[in-house]
């Protein structure tokens, strides 16, 4: 891989920089990075990653191995647009966007490209992002291998029918957020039981990590664990009962849900306006 694209230089996109960079996947003087005017922001992650940060878009695409799509579902169709007169045949289009169909993408390029949608997560920062990719009938093996090895320095990679997209951005695209809820709130209550709140947040991500690795390195299912720590009429039972009681377990199967269906509403309302388009 000798260049990167990125179109959009927010959260997920810093994320891949980082992980990317810091797993030797490529050098930072090799991506190239664009926002829509945030400045500041693409100085940042020069300062920090090394990255080229340029409003020059020939400069930023020629030759580009990999132009990867990073900026809000509604934002798409313009950037699209932006970078369309660079596009040719020998193009590799990576959508990280929740929601945008590879059909929507092939809509706004008017173009034969390949394209691999990916749904990473934030956690590429660190090398642990869950991501999944499907890729459109255009895209070769060669291409497709390009992007699995691309995520998997940064995490766990799958690939899934596109079909899927919606519910991998519902659950694990969108996850890190449940779980970050989740330490606010045992923070929170850390210091409402008179914890300090640095030794707390010790024991609250050690507890994490160590629960993640037992549901990951046991062959027992989380309700056998959750089971072995219950002890009858213990503190985990009576800690348990006030979650049933406020349907916290379904509360999250909701969530989940919602998430997943706000990714299938963020890609219709983008192909509704792309027919309408068409049709006008
Ligand atoms: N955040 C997450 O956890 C995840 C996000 N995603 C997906 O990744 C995408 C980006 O999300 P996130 O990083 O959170 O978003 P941010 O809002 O943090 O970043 C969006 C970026 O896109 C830029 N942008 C907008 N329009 C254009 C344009 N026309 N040309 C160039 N750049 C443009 C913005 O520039 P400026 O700041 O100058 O306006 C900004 O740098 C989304 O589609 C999201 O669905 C996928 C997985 C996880
Ligand atoms: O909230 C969002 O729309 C994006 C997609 C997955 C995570 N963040």
């Amino acid at each position: 891989m000798k260049k990167i694209a990125m179109i959009g230089a927010g959260s997920m996109a810093e994320a891949l920089i980082s992980g990317m960079v810091e797993k030797q996947f490529i050098k930072g003087e090799q991506i190239w990075v664009t926002n829509r005017s945030d400045r500041e922001k693409l100085n940042r992650l020069h300062k920090l990653y090394g990255v080229n940060p340029t409003y020059n878009f020939e400069e930023m695409l020629q030759d580009a191995n990999v132009i990867l799509l990073a900026m809000k579902p509604k934002d798409v169709a313009l950037a699209v647009k932006q970078i369309k007169p660079y596009l040719n045949h020998e193009t590799l289009l990576v959508s990280m966007l929740a929601g945008v169909s590879i059909k929507s993408i092939e809509m706004l390029t008017e173009l034969s490209v390949s394209i691999v949608r990916a749904m990473p997560n934030t956690s590429a920062a660190i090398g642990q992002s869950a991501t999944a990719l499907a890729a459109n009938s255009i895209a070769t093996e060669e291409q497709i291998n390009l992007i699995k090895t691309m995520f998997d320095t940064v995490g766990l990679t799958v690939y899934v029918e596109e079909k899927q997209l919606d519910a991998v951005t519902g659950l694990s695209g969108s996850g890190p957020a449940y779980i970050y809820y989740l330490i606010e709130a045992m923070e929170k209550s850390a210091v409402e039981i008179g914890l300090n709140g640095e030794l707390a947040q010790k024991l609250i991500v050690q507890t994490l990590i160590g629960a993640a690795g037992m549901v990951s390195r046991t062959t027992k299912p989380p309700k056998q664990l959750r089971r072995e720590v219950t002890s009858p009429g213990g503190t985990t039972e009576a800690g348990l009962k006030i979650l049933k009681e406020h349907q916290v377990q379904e509360a999250f199967i909701q969530c989940i849900k919602e998430a997943t269906s706000q990714s299938k509403r963020l890609g219709l309302t983008l192909a509704e306006e792309l027919e309408k388009e068409k049709r006008t």
